[in-house]
């Protein structure tokens, strides 16, 4: 049985990441790719579905385990009667191959290991044929080739590769797994003590790039190691999350698969990296946007693939029984065809705060934006399925339509300030009539709040998203009414809803219920801070960063009654959360709203 979602451990090489539990075990690893087959599916059914475990014979979990540093270099440490062992595991940056390393360093006494190695590619089910070359071993199946270069002696039992050896004080024993495609010739294998090295200095030297200067240091620095690990290399792009079809909720069906880029999601994850120096990254996402949307800008999609492939199907994958039984499995994601009006807003905000930042404006970029502002003029009025994804009916949510005003706003900022050229009149016009129409249907007088969508009773975690993008000042009576409704409705336990799931015509159509969504719980935060309640604002925040793994890492929601992580891991929405919530408790700029004209708050410690 997989083990609890926090217990997970993240290696990666900025192609793929691989997840590591207390036991030593890997459980999940897709390759070449974050969205290709996993080759290590047990963390979605059982070991039979894949997995590699390296750890003391006989042993469960380690005792004690970190990142060595600011890298994603993870030590594990075992101390048994015989001695004590440490494994380090690592993905070297990519060079001609993927490769994971996993280093077995005696510390004291004489340990007996074990190493117990399951490929099974595509998703579980397929058993390579393993031959041996030389000293090595070789698993082929259909397009995947893996090799694993070992230093103790390797054996096959029951289709599996194991190995049963001993490690003194002093003593190395290591193993390098390397992924090549089938048709391809082998890839020179890495070393595995100077590949360990390079990693952590790869990930030391990225880190030291940082400019946040704030409190919590230790916590922002490895939510930023995080996203930038759920970046793809090749193409700039950004992952919502590493994995597919954790649950959101126990042994539920809310299990989608993350491995993709949503321009939501990263545009969160940009603002949370351009705020700390990452300027670079921002440059390169600019560039994979513009590939994926080049061809019919208007025609935006709310997701894409790693390279910017735009049809990514919704499948089962009916042979796995699913996170601890929480079926199906999905792969692709049907969200891909959805409308969601608030993306054309978060990408206009971000591609304006990033010219703020310093990067040089462009020509192509700017043309991109236009044909944005064109598709939203004609469709601004239309029904949703808001940044939630609601697979129920479309509606009018208030903060779809919020982020088509953001979008405008952002669109005559970038006139009026950044010396770009549109009809910021005719922008500003609609910018205005946008802001009347949801003032009038979206907000319940009685109540003082604005509500999900208009006309409707239900409450909604986005809707402490408005003052952030200017809409409102945090002051205004209607958005402290809106905070106050939000946290006496959506509060549980402590931590934030993003919606009553069941509630007012199943506004998700969707079975079951979720936890609480981490993301939100940190807006929350956000909104008690710039409405000057700073104490409980702090507090929370701890509460929020209690509830990482002992590696710091978040998934997407969590379960306050079993006081467990639920939902994709490690979760960008979340990393992002901490890090710019923690900037704005440190006082530091966010700047996520364009400027006086789009109100006097935003976003800024009152
Ligand atoms: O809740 C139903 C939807 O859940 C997923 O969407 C969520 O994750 C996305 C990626 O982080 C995020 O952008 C979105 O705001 C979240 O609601 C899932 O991807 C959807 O298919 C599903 O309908």
């Amino acid at each position: 049985m997989p083990a609890p979602i926090e217990d997970y451990a993240l290696l990666g090489d900025l192609h793929t990441a691989a997840l590591v539990d207390r036991t030593g075990s890997v459980d999940w690893l897709c390759l070449p790719r974050f969205d290709s087959p996993a080759c290590f599916a047990a963390l979605l059914h059982d070991e039979t579905a894949g997995r590699w475990r390296l750890s003391p014979a006989g042993a469960g979990a380690a005792n004690s385990r970190r990142y060595r540093g600011d890298s994603l270099v993870l030590e594990s440490v075992w101390t048994t009667e015989e001695g004590t062992v440490r494994v380090v595991d690592c993905m070297p940056p990519r060079g001609e191959a993927a490769d994971v390393v996993r280093v077995v360093e005696g510390v004291s006494g004489r340990v007996p290991m074990e190493m117990d190695l399951r490929l099974r590619f595509d998703y579980g089910h397929v058993v390579p044929w393993v031959s041996r070359e030389g000293e090595d071993l070789r698993a082929v199946a259909g397009p995947d080739t893996v090799w694993l270069r070992a230093t103790v002696p390797l054996y096959g039992e029951h289709l599996t590769t194991r190995a049963d050896f001993t490690v003194e004080a002093g003593q190395h024993a290591s193993f390098v797994l390397t992924h090549t495609s089938s048709h391809l010739p082998r890839p020179q294998p890495v070393d595995a003590l100077p590949a360990v090295a390079d990693t952590e200095r790869y990930w030391e030297q990225w880190i030291s790039q940082c400019r946040y200067e704030g409190r919590w240091p230790e916590a922002v620095n490895r939510a930023l190691i995080t996203l930038k690990a759920l970046t793809y290399a090749p193409t700039g792009g950004l992952l919502a999350a590493a994995t597919t079809s954790l649950p959101e909720q126990l042994g539920g069906s809310r299990n989608w698969d993350y491995r993709y880029c949503w321009l939501r999601d990263s545009t969160f994850t940009l603002q949370a990296l351009l705020g700390t120096g990452y300027v670079e990254e921002a440059a390169a996402w600019r560039e994979w946007l513009l590939r994926a949307v080049a061809g019919d800008p208007g025609n935006l999609q709310i997701m894409y693939a790693l390279d910017g492939t735009r049809r990514i199907p919704e499948t089962t994958l009916d042979w796995l029984s699913g996170y601890q039984g929480a079926s199906p499995v999905r792969v692709g994601n049907a969200a891909a065809g959805q409308l969601q009006l608030d993306v054309w807003g978060e990408v206009l905000q971000c591609l304006y705060l990033a010219r703020e930042a310093g990067m040089a404006a462009n020509e192509t970029a700017w043309q991109l934006q236009l044909a944005l502002l064109d598709y939203l003029e004609e469709h601004w009025d239309h029904a949703d399925n808001s940044l939630w994804e609601v697979r129920g009916p479309r509606r009018h949510f208030v903060h779809s339509k919020v982020m088509t005003w953001t979008a405008l706003d952002r669109a005559v900022q970038s006139v009026r300030h950044q010396g770009l050229s549109g009809p910021a009149e005719r922008w500003a016009a609609l910018r205005d009539r946008i802001h009347a129409e949801v003032c009038a249907k979206g907000f319940d007088p009685e109540r003082r709040t604005f509500t999900q969508s208009y006309g409707s009773q239900e409450l909604d975690a986005a809707l402490l998203l408005l003052p952030r993008v200017g809409f409102l000042p945090w002051d205004d009576p209607r958005i402290l009414g809106t905070i106050e409704a939000v946290r006496s409705e959506l509060l549980r336990d402590g931590l934030l809803l993003r919606y009553e799931t069941g509630a007012e015509g199943n506004v998700d159509g969707l079975p079951g219920a979720e936890g609480a969504f981490l993301a939100c719980t940190f807006w929350l935060v956000d909104a008690l801070y710039c409405t000057g309640r700073r104490q409980e604002a702090e507090t929370l925040f701890e509460q929020l960063l209690d509830l990482r793994n002992d590696l710091g890492l978040l998934s997407e929601e969590y379960d306050t009654k079993t006081g467990r992580q639920v939902g994709n891991t490690p979760q960008a929405f979340s990393m992002v959360g901490l890090v710019n919530t923690a900037r704005l408790l440190s006082g530091a700029p966010t700047g996520t709203t364009a400027g006086e004209e789009a109100g006097p708050s935003g976003l800024s410690p009152p």
